[in-house]
């Protein structure tokens, strides 16, 4: 069929609804202008002044329907589109009502407990161990200021390393709000018999926290090149210490030495689940091998090991 019977034939009639040129089967282009006097319409309301072929006419068709239903497709696919919006919405919406009401009912409640990261070793950590310390206070800075029972929270012997890092890094940290950070040391600032240090090495485990109390972290990064460090300062100080009930409730290696920032995010959520077990496993992530005593099964039973406390800056110890 030439091109010229495709253009004389079966124009579709109506605006909007067919093209103005109509490819041919062969793909040339002519114009339809030109053949409106002489159209004829035929039966299935195609027009045309010469028979078309049945492939012609079907494709016609076919063409004048697709035009024809180019406005439904559309509104189709705009009403999929709002639907899916929708649907992401709501989500969004039960999730957050979820937490929402959570932090509705339960209104933040400062506790009166102190706790202190003794920065003291500043002296002991090589730059790199600094800007880890660095991350990991900030980690516990960030987690207080969202938690139910924040602590009242201190930095004790700000200076050094430290301090730089921080001025370079984070020049923020002049306006943090809800924390002492304080050049001096914490027996200046804290009654002795108030303080009681958090060390692994301690033979006393914690089996409640009192919220009179200060208690103590170690703001080392030491992959444990100073094994006992805090123990034996407490010991020469005089004053309490204790380590986490960890063994109670997790398969331990031989080691139990945890990161600053998981120490500091432990106390928070016992304080909000008064529970240790339940603040352990909240806190301490699932990669690094803690596993709930009775749990364990062989290899993949170990348990906080130093290797792997040093995969995340701001897990590593
Ligand atoms: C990476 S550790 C430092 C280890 C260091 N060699 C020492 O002797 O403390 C950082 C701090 O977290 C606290 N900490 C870590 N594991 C603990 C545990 N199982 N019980 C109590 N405190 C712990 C200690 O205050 C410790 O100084």
């Amino acid at each position: 069929m030439s091109s010229e019977t495709l253009t004389e034939s079966p124009e579709v009639p109506t605006e909007n609804t067919m093209p103005p040129d109509i490819p041919d089967v062969e793909g040339k282009v002519k114009s339809s202008d030109s053949q409106v006097d002489r159209q004829v319409e035929g039966s299935d309301g195609v027009e045309c002044l010469e028979p078309l072929s049945k492939r012609q006419r079907k494709k016609l068709l076919k063409q004048k329907q697709w035009e024809e239903q180019k406005d439904l497709r559309r509104q189709k696919r705009k009403e999929k589109r709002q639907k899916r919006k929708l649907e992401r919405q709501s989500k969004l919406d039960s999730n957050n009502e979820g937490s929402g009401r959570k932090r509705m009912r339960r209104e933040v409640v400062p506790s009166t407990l102190r706790l202190i990261v003794d920065c003291s070793f500043d002296d002991l950590m090589v730059l790199k161990d600094v800007k880890k310390l660095h991350k990991q206070i900030q980690r516990c800075y960030a987690e207080n200021r969202k938690a139910f029972h924040p602590v009242q929270f201190y930095l004790t012997s700000h200076g050094g390393q430290l301090k730089s890092n921080m001025n370079e890094n984070d020049k923020g940290w002049v306006n943090w709000k809800d924390i002492q950070i304080r050049t001096e040391h914490y027996s200046e600032l804290i009654k002795k018999e108030d303080l009681v240090y958090l060390t692994s090495d301690s033979p006393d485990v914690l089996s409640e926290l009192d919220e009179k109390k200060a208690y103590v972290i170690g703001g080392l990064v030491d992959h444990n090149h100073h094994k006992g460090i805090t123990y034996k300062k407490a010991v020469e100080q005089g004053i309490g210490h204790a380590q986490l009930p960890l063994g109670n409730f997790v398969k331990m290696n031989s080691r139990k030495v945890l990161a600053v920032n998981h120490v500091f995010e432990i106390i928070l959520a016992y304080l909000e689940k008064r529970d240790w077990k339940e603040a352990f496993f909240s806190v301490l992530p699932q990669r690094k091998g803690a596993v709930p005593l009775g749990e364990a099964n062989n290899s993949s039973a170990h348990a906080l090991s130093e290797k792997e406390g040093e995969d995340n800056d701001s897990d590593s110890n």
